[in-house]
């Protein structure tokens, strides 16, 4: 499923290529720029419309392909190339990641699933400017550790998920990330608590790691992201404890703090340089990032259908979300929400030309790193046995 340059739909059809990577953009230019390259957008665009559009307006950016993906019947996702594959390189940081959660106290069981779902290969295919095990391994324990309190708090009703329990669940994550202040006679009991549960010591573990390595900056940022994923999870646990599930927009909005741009907060750190709070939070850049985000974890709904379905109180999922709001079939709200996601990745490949023009070395990095991800991201959906139906 790998897919490379050579091996994706090719996009070029001959148009003007993009300005060269930092190739300032005239004042002024770019925006007018940007809205001619747009062409035919909003969430309208027929899927049958979209490859000869973006193939008539984008020009031929290698750094983009359209991939077939699943059994191929639905439109194809528009995604980046992948920048590298070190398997030996993902099985390395794999080891280190389950012997790092057996000391978090996970059990054999969970070990297993934890090997099988492989964010050591996530990582490294999504940091490819990381050859470091080490580093790596933040990536892998922050991812293994967000998705074991998704899945065990969240999500999976047989492996202990329960609505009414996730809010105090993740207040106590939130301690066990951004350490409270000593408080007296009511510290003794939250250490307590924050030492006996698995998710919480992986938090906390992965935290203190990620602070081995980063600026105080880069760690509050990794923070506050996670504890804005966190509002976003208690309004799933909302709907799906009253039985009123939201509707599309709603579901997506939520979905925007619910994405990769957790993990993408990752992404200076690891590449060993930090992208200043100023710029990350310019909101040219912090669009950029969301629309990159939240592209991928568009990616994660379309690969978790039959999973989301199949809880007994089935999981908000935007394949799901438009399907009950249109009324529609399953097909038909998968190739809505593949160019849902195929519109996020053009409006970030807009933006990101746009940025091309900030002369910032880390920024620029940073915007390739987020590039990557995307590509590396929708790799290991593609290929990993938790997808697979
Ligand atoms: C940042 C991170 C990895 C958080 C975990 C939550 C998240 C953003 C996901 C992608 C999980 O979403 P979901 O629960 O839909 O994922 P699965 O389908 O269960 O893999």
């Amino acid at each position: 499923m790998t897919h490379t340059a050579a091996e994706q739909v090719p996009t070029d059809a001959g148009s003007e290529p993009p300005p060269p990577r930092g190739c300032p953009i005239p004042a002024g230019g770019a925006t007018a720029a940007a809205a001619l390259l747009a062409g035919p957008s909003g969430l309208g665009t027929s899927a049958a419309r979209l490859l000869p559009w973006f193939a008539r307006t984008a020009g031929p950016d290698p750094e983009y392909a359209a991939v077939s993906w699943g059994d191929g019947t639905a439109p194809p996702l528009y995604c980046p190339v992948l920048g590298r594959v070190n398997d030996a390189l993902a099985a390395e940081v794999d080891e280190r990641l389950v012997a790092w959660a057996k000391d978090c106290g996970f059990a054999d069981d969970e070990l297993k699933g934890i090997r099988k779902a492989g964010f050591g290969r996530l990582v490294m295919l999504a940091h490819p400017d990381c050859d470091d095990p080490d580093l790596l391994l933040i990536a892998a324990q922050l991812n293994a550790a967000w998705w074991a309190a998704d899945d065990l708090y969240a999500d999976s009703t047989e492996l202990g998920a329960d609505p009414t329990a996730l809010p105090p669940r993740l207040a106590l994550a939130m301690a066990a990330m951004d350490p409270v202040p000593p408080s007296g006679e009511f510290s003794g009991p939250l250490e307590a608590a924050l030492r006996g549960d698995r998710v919480l010591v992986s938090l906390r573990s992965g935290i203190d790691h990620l602070t081995r390595h980063s600026t105080p900056a880069q760690v509050q940022r990794v923070c506050y992201s996670t504890f804005s994923m966190f509002v976003s999870w208690d309004a799933y646990a909302a709907w799906r404890h009253t039985g009123v599930y939201p509707t599309a927009w709603e579901y997506l909005n939520a979905r925007h703090h619910d994405s990769f741009y957790t993990s993408m907060t990752l992404v200076d750190v690891l590449g060993g340089y930090e992208l200043p709070a100023n710029l990350f939070y310019d909101p040219r850049v912090r669009r950029a990032a969301f629309q990159a985000g939240t592209a991928t974890v568009l990616v994660n709904d379309l690969f978790s259908v039959a999973k989301d379905a199949a809880d007994e109180v089935p999981v908000c999922n935007m394949v799901l979300q438009i399907a009950a709001d249109r009324k529609c079939s399953i097909a038909e709200a998968t190739e809505a929400t593949v160019e849902l996601h195929n519109q996020f990745v053009r409006d970030f490949q807009a933006g990101h030309r746009e940025l091309l023009a900030v002369p910032s070395p880390e920024l620029q990095r940073f915007m390739r790193g987020l590039r990557a991800w995307m590509a590396g991201g929708y790799e290991w959906h593609a290929t990993n046995p938790r997808y697979r139906t």
